[in-house]
């Protein structure tokens, strides 16, 4: 069985620098067409000018004749000016504003630490530039249960930004609840929409325990339980327009994730379209596919389709046990086991 479709594009990708960006820039460019790059390096990307150098760099680490196209970001900080925001949408290159609650996941440290105390003025900047708000959706309160992070984040910050400022352009990035599920779909169509990883879709919180602990499993917002992953497959392979493909795919070296403080994140880039078909085949939707990787995102974002096509073909594959560097090396989701579908440019 082979499907074409027009190539994808991911909506939410860890590329790193260095080193590090050069290993596994390939495993995106070669499936999709363009990516919303996080700004969470060290130092974070806070400035239009220094998303404009990283652009640059990442250009630099493509492989020859490869047309991938990186769509930068700004990190948000309670310091980020108004001015900035203009200066992001000048320049052309930065396509949404990244809200890190301080101290949410990975190099969040110098994230937001009172969005409507700190933040207001720049945010109400963003709806004047048409610029949308990426947001890692969870509270950082210790006292609320790590699984229910989620939830308390859409009750206490998102739902009041929303009736605040209702002209926001809002992603709720890596959705991992029935509740964010039901709260996107009570938001005006268009002005929010949720990115969906492979690993929310077929993964749940057993994955993580399964056998003994699996922190290549371990990401953030952390995957929950069943019903959540169930209610998200129905949400996105029902051909709603306000969900679309992003992978957080998120490259850490295998050593620092299995140690005694393991990093989140799961590295999917090889494996992301295989995965996606496979959901959406289960679902019995692959009609739906399509749409979900390659035209709510550029929609949504007010960027045209991609216009060429990437086939999808039912050829059983392995999936490495783990690609190494000379620095190291990174163990990808479902390393070692076989996937059905394949992807490849047309
Ligand atoms: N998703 C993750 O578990 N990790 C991401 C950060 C993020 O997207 O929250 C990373 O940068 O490693
Ligand atoms: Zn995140
Ligand atoms: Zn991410």
């Amino acid at each position: 069985m082979e499907l074409t479709i027009t190539r994808p594009d991911d909506w939410h990708l860890h590329l790193r620098d260095g080193d590090l960006l050069k290993a596994v820039i390939p495993h995106s460019a070669n499936h999709f067409g363009r990516a919303i790059v996080m700004p969470n390096v060290k130092p974070p990307v806070t400035t239009t000018a220094a998303a404009v150098a990283y652009r640059e760099s990442i250009l630099s680490a493509l492989p020859a004749g490869s047309d991938f196209t990186p769509l930068m970001t700004l990190y948000l900080t309670d310091t980020t000016s108004p001015n900035e925001i203009k200066l992001a949408r000048k320049s052309g290159a930065v396509f949404g504003v990244k809200l890190y609650p301080a101290g949410a996941t990975t190099n969040s440290q110098d994230g937001v630490t009172d969005l409507f105390g700190k933040c207001l003025p720049v945010l109400e900047q963003m709806v004047e530039q048409n610029m949308p708000l990426l947001v890692h959706g969870e509270v950082t309160d210790p006292e609320v249960d790590v699984f229910d992070r989620e939830k308390v984040f859409i009750n206490t910050i998102l739902r009041p930004l929303i009736q605040r400022l209702p002209l926001l352009k809002v992603v709720m990035e890596h959705i991992t609840t029935a509740d964010a599920v039901k709260f996107v779909e009570s938001c005006k169509e268009g002005f929010v929409a949720a990115t969906v990883t492979p690993q929310h879709l077929l993964l749940n919180r057993n994955s993580i325990f399964q056998g003994g602990l699996q922190p290549h499993n371990y990401c953030l917002p952390v995957l929950k339980r069943e019903i959540h992953r169930q209610t998200i497959v129905s949400a996105v392979t029902s051909g709603s327009k306000r969900f679309f493909l992003g992978t957080d795919s998120a490259p850490h070296d295998r050593r620092n994730k299995e140690c005694a403080c393991g990093c989140a994140g799961i590295y999917n880039s090889p494996v992301a379209l295989s995965a996606y078909a496979k959901v959406f085949e289960e679902a019995g939707a692959l009609d739906k596919l399509e749409a979900f990787t390659s035209f709510n995102g550029p929609d949504f974002y007010g960027l045209p389709r991609n216009t060429s096509k990437i086939t999808l073909s039912k050829s059983p594959w392995k999936v490495p046990d783990s690609y190494s560097f000379s620095f190291g090396e990174i163990v990808p989701m479902f390393a070692g086991k076989t996937l059905d579908w394949k992807a490849s440019l047309n």
